[in-house]
């Protein structure tokens, strides 16, 4: 974003402050969307740097629409002041603003004000804060007001580990530039800020695109370029046959949601290889499913019949379950690993090398862990599996609020759809029945991947409008309604 603004600045005609003026506008009009209440006070805290004359320049345009009582609070602990702060402090002064300069945080004393802005401290940060600037954060989070940050958190690093004593502002809502900060997609930012809005602020669009990063956001408009139409005289046997290979006794469950879900997103057959005890759930519940008892099997035949196959959710830990996946694994043809066929792989490290290349693994956090090693923060977390991704060359989807899609090249993209309703049990398994479903319609793993965790977590944005909880049944239902959403030509 600094190279960004830098370019930004240099080719169009547009200078620093008056970019600083467009960010701040943009952010107030975010702000008003939600503070309407003009007559409530507003105590501003702004740092010297640029993330400071933000803070400023919102200050004027608060006063100018409408907010009376604003005051803002100078941190002066730098001392060195950026350009365009002097500039905008020099605006502020012209208005008549309230203005209170710190020179030390005990002098922050009797705040009365109904919302707070944090402009201290931005993307600029380079350290975690400590000394004065810690206790004036820590003062300001104690008054228990309601923070809007801007850009990032005072003392949230933008990207790299989140420490555990995070002890920056902890924002109601940040309203940050141009693009999410990486770090807010990690669920260690849920102490720094409880929601997060992108606003435009004019930064050359074409520049960002441009520049090389190990990031990417899923945008609709990708999902939309991926999605193949279902053409005229096309039968069954174009959309290709998943074979799922899940459930035990007691978690039959999982293996109808998986199989549910293939059938839902597209795949034109789907078999769910399942004990005999689970035949007459999977006819009475799936009858357009076939069934493939696996009873005593350890090897499966036939398996050039199926364009994917996904094994792992409710699977068991059996001896049987680990000699059916180790043949899969010897078979040497792209899988979908997930939940149990994952515990087994973590147990038997020693085959992780051997998963077929172009497989899709889609650990959560925990099964993550127990595959590649215990990691602390999600920053190393997400380092590994980029590395794991690219030794094994595969895809692992590491599944989270934001899933993080990480590909044999060393990108990582960051799927943003999906929210808290769908945290229930069977979520992950319809995810795999959804890969399979893609994998069989003959997408590549990179496609299919991407394809399933977006539309998933679009499905259950779509039910949260409607239901406090969607569960995993909603969800798979609700995928061919996604899919027409985004491709309707026939
Ligand atoms: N392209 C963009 O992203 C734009 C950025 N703007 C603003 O500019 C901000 C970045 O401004 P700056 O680069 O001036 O930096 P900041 O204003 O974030 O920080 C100011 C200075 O504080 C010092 N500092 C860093 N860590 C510290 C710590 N732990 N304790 C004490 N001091 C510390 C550094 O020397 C830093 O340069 C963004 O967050 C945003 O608010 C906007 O004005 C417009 C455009």
């Amino acid at each position: 974003m600094r190279k960004a603004d830098e370019f930004t600045i240099a080719n169009k005609p547009i200078a620093s402050i008056d970019l600083m003026e467009k960010a701040a506008r943009a952010f107030v009009q975010c702000f008003l969307k939600y503070e309407f209440d003009t007559s409530k006070s507003v105590a501003i805290f702004c740092g010297t740097g640029n993330n400071g004359g933000d803070g400023l320049a919102i200050a004027h345009i608060l006063l100018a629409n409408g907010y009376e009582n604003i005051k803002v609070y100078i941190i002066n602990f730098n001392k060195k002041q950026s350009d365009d702060f002097a500039i905008n402090l020099q605006r502020i002064d012209e208005s008549g603003c309230k203005k209170v300069i710190l020179s030390r945080a005990s002098e922050l004393k009797n705040i009365k004000a109904d919302l707070i802005i944090d402009a201290i401290l931005g993307s600029g940060l380079n350290k975690p804060l400590e000394g004065e600037f810690a206790e004036v954060v820590k003062a300001i989070n104690k008054l228990n007001k309601r923070i809007y940050a801007v850009d990032v958190p005072t003392g949230f690093p933008t990207e790299g580990i989140i420490i555990k004593e995070y002890n920056g502002i902890r924002a109601y809502k940040t309203i940050c530039f141009q693009r999410p900060k990486i770090n807010f997609f990690f669920p260690e930012s849920a102490a720094a800020t409880e929601k997060f809005e992108v606003v435009e602020i004019g930064l050359d669009e074409n520049f960002i695109q441009n520049q090389s990063a190990d990031f990417y956001l899923v945008e609709e408009s990708d999902i939309k370029s991926m999605l193949k139409p279902r053409k005229l005289f096309t039968h069954k046997g174009t959309y290709g046959h998943g074979l799922i290979i899940a459930g035990d006794t007691n978690t039959m469950g999982a293996a109808l949601l998986s199989s549910m879900a293939c059938l839902h997103a597209g795949a034109g057959l789907t078999t769910a290889c399942i004990p005999q005890s689970g035949l007459t759930a999977l006819n009475t519940a799936l009858p357009e499913v076939m069934a493939l008892p696996r009873d005593g099997m350890s090897k499966l035949d036939n398996l050039e019949k199926y364009q994917a196959i996904a094994i792992g959710p409710g699977f068991g830990l059996s001896a049987e379950s680990k000699n059916l996946l180790k043949s899969l694994i010897e078979g040497q043809k792209p899988l979908i690993i997930d939940a149990d066929a994952l515990n087994i792989l973590a147990e038997n490290s020693d085959w992780i090398d051997k998963i077929p290349v172009n497989s899709i693994l889609t650990p959560h956090m925990k099964e993550f862990d127990r595959l590649f090693g215990k990691h602390e923060h999600w920053w190393e977390r997400i380092q590994s599996a980029k590395i794991q991704a690219q030794k094994l060359n595969v895809v692992i989807v590491l599944k989270n609020q934001f899933t993080f899609i990480c590909l044999p090249d060393g990108k990582v993209l960051i799927n943003q759809t999906g929210n808290p309703a769908m945290a229930q049990g069977g979520m992950g398994d319809v995810l795999t029945g959804i890969i399979a479903a893609f994998m069989a319609q003959k997408y590549s793993s990179k496609d299919a991947a991407i394809l399933a965790c977006y539309l998933h977590g679009k499905a259950g944005d779509s039910l949260a409008k409607e239901f406090f909880v969607a569960t995993a049944s909603q969800v798979a239902q609700q995928i061919p309604k996604e899919i027409l959403k985004l491709n309707k030509i026939y």
